[in-house]
């Protein structure tokens, strides 16, 4: 993944135009000189006119990369980059990433010193202890922005909250719990220091780091930041420390911890293996030998998240909003509240959809809430940014706080959260989806990749010898979980085409004619297996052109009553989402279908999570061009005025109005739309194939599809040139909608 494409994970995008010579004068010199000397006369309208304001700078020097360890500055660059993903994904703040080749202090911090007017913030990361203390220390006296150890402060907020709702569970009493840290670096030290100022005195928590506990005494291997906690007791080794513990919480390395050890803490042990990439122990290892453990890791792929990239993204947002000097403890203690607060409440159908097969209520297996709930930039950034205000630390206030939820809930496009949903709900509802082409590669490829993912069992259509002939030549022997049918051998084959000629007898079609379709059309013998409920769902078209594939499909499968049979397209860009239709099937859509097409768009926008807005679309707004080719747009509109649906529609007008909120109220004050239209009804399907393949190939945005949308079974067509990859999202997409139905 980190090589495919682009190599690397981040890019960077201008937000202005750079294409003609005024754009160029204008954005650079000569233009550009007025900002210069705006920002010479009062620095803080850096905020106004560069990126500052949003730009957080992810510093590291490689020597404490996740639980890996020094792997130096040049190494730790995935691990960056991949933080400035999680900074613009959860909270659209643009992370850059800086390995900066020092292992001196000093060299460092003068270096990020030097390169503080260039951001809102840093973002310290991955620089072992106890060189991270002093670096931070000195830089937040230094600096004026917001300075933070990720892996000291991030890691300490995101499980304090986790503590928080583990001690609530178990009914413990904070001032009363023993504790052992293992690992006495960066994220450990700054663990333990929040977790006593919660009120855990200091002599019921014990460290402990590779020389074993870190005892009142002890010389070997110490530094102040460790003195400061070592305790009086007879515990020398992690192993005699656990005995009787309440609480461990791992901040070391893989597999620190045995599963004797756990078996020697108290009742319903709260366990938080936190280290990275692997934990401490695994929640298997704990679970085999302590049923009533509470376990947490800092890995995605277990319940109980406690990792870091629950704070951060939002700790940044809040302070940023509201350019915050630093940030302070007040802003730590309210964005580690918030995140407890927010696992306690009922979580949202979306957030319930995205982690199927997982329960999502407050309890052992949630004390935190999940890293792709969209309240998470709402709850911790307004706390964050309030908390500022209120410790006289933001140099500019929120004057509106209920506007201000509302703009941090729009930074979030709901697509991306849908897709991860999607996904999630397929695994934990594998279906049986047909493969049609099933003797070619890409196909074969895909149908392995699916069945890996854990989406279904894919049943390939064609000859057993072709495919496995094609399956050898890719390396791949595992045919578990796989199914190979032969249309002209299936034993269905009677019963399918029986199926087929009852529709198509009187059609001109003869029973004969039948079954050749159903001998050798695999389009046809895969839909037949769909309808006849052999199967969930179907991809296919990456052989045959369009109109020929899905003409296979309607053979079999019918439209679904008071719908029309269309094709959809999700452009996901960087201004948000828009759905555009019919990007495939009818060639000039009645008026009524015009209104059906409108109507079913609407219903897949809320499906994602959107609040449709539909623009009809043509070369004229609202009558300037009165000619036929409107008169049926106007007609579809009327329509729907008439039936009084539930959603704002209007039209018609141009692209650049209906995407164009602030020129469209400006020209057509009277136009219904309360904002951008996200969803685009086209005229025809010449201007919505031609619009969805620029779009595509321009760049510049993603392109999903086109979805098949209106039959009575989930079939979907992918494009001819087809990757691996679209092959995979269509048969889950397929999957998706069978579960709908
Ligand atoms: N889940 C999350 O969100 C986060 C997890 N982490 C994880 O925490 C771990 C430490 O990171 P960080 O604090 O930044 O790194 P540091 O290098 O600053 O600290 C590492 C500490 O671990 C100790 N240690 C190493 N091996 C052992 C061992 N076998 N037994 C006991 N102690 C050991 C070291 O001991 P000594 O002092 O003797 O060298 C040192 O004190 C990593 O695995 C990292 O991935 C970090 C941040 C966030
Ligand atoms: C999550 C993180 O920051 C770490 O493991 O270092
Ligand atoms: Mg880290």
């Amino acid at each position: 993944m980190h090589a495919a494409g682009r190599p690397g994970k981040i890019e960077i995008v201008p937000t202005k135009p750079l294409t003609t010579q005024r754009d160029l004068s204008l954005a650079y010199s000569p233009g550009v000189a007025a900002p210069c000397l705006e920002i010479q006369r009062d620095p803080s309208t850096a905020y106004d006119y560069t990126s500052k304001g949003n730009i957080v700078a992810i510093i590291s020097n490689g020597t404490a990369v996740l639980g890996l360890g020094d792997l130096g500055a040049l190494a730790g660059k995935p691990v960056m980059e991949g933080k400035a993903v999680l900074f613009k994904r959860f909270a659209d703040v643009d992370g850059i990433d800086l390995e900066v080749d020092t292992k001196d202090a000093e060299a460092f911090i003068n270096c990020v010193k030097l390169l503080g007017p260039s951001f809102g913030g840093i973002n310290l990361e991955d620089i072992k202890a106890p060189e991270c203390f002093i670096i931070e220390q000195r830089l937040r006296e230094l600096m004026d922005i917001p300075v933070f150890h990720d892996d000291q402060h991030g890691t300490a907020i995101v499980s304090a909250a986790g503590l928080i709702n583990a001690l609530h569970l178990t009914g413990r009493d904070i001032k009363d719990v023993k504790m052992v840290v293992n690992g006495a670096g960066a994220a450990s030290i700054a663990c333990i220091e929040l977790v006593k100022a919660m009120g855990l005195p200091h002599e019921n928590a014990i460290l402990c780091d590779t020389k074993g506990v870190i005892w009142q005494g002890r010389t070997e291997g110490m530094n102040q930041w460790k003195s400061a906690h070592a305790v009086r007791t007879k515990a020398r080794t992690l192993e005699e420390a656990m005995k009787g513990a309440d609480v461990f919480f791992g901040l070391s390395v893989k597999g620190a911890v045995t599963p004797d050890m756990v078996r020697s803490m108290a009742a319903k042990p709260i366990i938080f293996a936190m280290a990275n990439p692997d934990p401490e122990i695994t929640p298997e290892d704990v679970k085999a030998v302590r049923g009533d453990a509470i376990i947490a890791t800092g890995r995605s792929d277990y319940p109980n998240q406690v990792n870091n990239v629950l704070g951060f993204p939002y700790i940044f947002r809040g302070a940023l909003d509201v350019r915050a000097r630093t940030i302070n403890e007040q802003m730590k203690i309210a964005a580690a509240e918030a995140l407890a607060e927010l696992a306690r409440e009922d979580v949202p159908d979306e957030v319930d959809r995205a982690y199927a097969g997982r329960r999502l209520r407050y309890g052992p297996e949630y004390i935190m809430p999940v890293p792709f709930d969209p309240r998470l930039i709402v709850e911790v950034s307004a706390a964050v940014a309030q908390a500022a205000m209120d410790s006289g630390v933001a140099r500019k206030p929120i004057i509106d706080m209920a506007e201000y939820k509302r703009q941090l809930s729009s930074r979030l496009d709901p697509t991306t959260a849908w897709l991860q949903s999607l996904f999630e709900q397929v695994k934990a509802n594998p279906r049986r989806i047909v493969f049609a082409e099933g003797e070619e590669e890409r196909t074969i490829r895909a149908a392995v990749a699916f069945r890996d993912n854990g989406y279904g069992t894919p049943i390939l259509i064609g000859r057993d010898d072709q495919v496995r002939e094609t399956m050898r030549s890719l390396g791949i022997t595992d045919e578990d979980g796989l199914e190979i049918h032969n249309a002209r051998l299936s034993t269905k084959n009677q019963a399918y085409t029986d199926m087929i000629y009852r529709r198509l007898q009187r059609n001109g079609f003869l029973r004969r004619d039948v079954q050749r379709m159903v001998n050798q059309g695999r389009n046809v013998f895969g839909a037949c297996m769909v309808a006849a409920g052999d199967a969930d769902g179907m991809v296919t078209g990456i052989t045959r052109r369009f109109p020929e594939c899905f003409g296979d499909v309607t053979r079999v499968i019918d439209v679904e009553h008071d719908k029309v049979a269309i094709g959809y397209s999700i452009v996901v860009s960087r201004h948000g989402t828009v759905f555009l239709a019919d990007t495939s099937v009818n060639e000039t859509p009645t008026s009524t279908e015009l209104a059906l097409i409108a109507k079913q768009m609407v219903h897949n926008a809320r499906q994602m999570g959107h609040d449709p807005r539909v623009a009809f679309l043509s070369f004229s707004n609202f009558g300037s061009r009165e000619m036929d080719r409107t008169t049926r747009i106007r007609d579809a509109i009327r329509l729907l005025a008439d039936e009084g649906v539930d959603f704002e529609f209007d039209g018609e007008m141009q692209a650049d109005m209906a995407l164009d909120y602030e020129l469209l109220k400006s020209t057509y004050p009277f136009c219904r739309l309360t904002g951008p239209a996200n969803i685009l009804i086209m005229p025809g399907l010449h201007s919505a194939h031609i619009a969805s393949r620029l779009m595509q190939r321009l760049g510049g945005v993603t392109v999903i599809g086109p979805v098949i949308d209106g039959l009575q079974k989930p079939v979907q067509v992918v494009q001819m040139g087809a990757t691996v990859s679209d092959l995979v999202s269509h048969a889950a997409l397929a999957a998706y909608h069978s579960l709908e139905r």
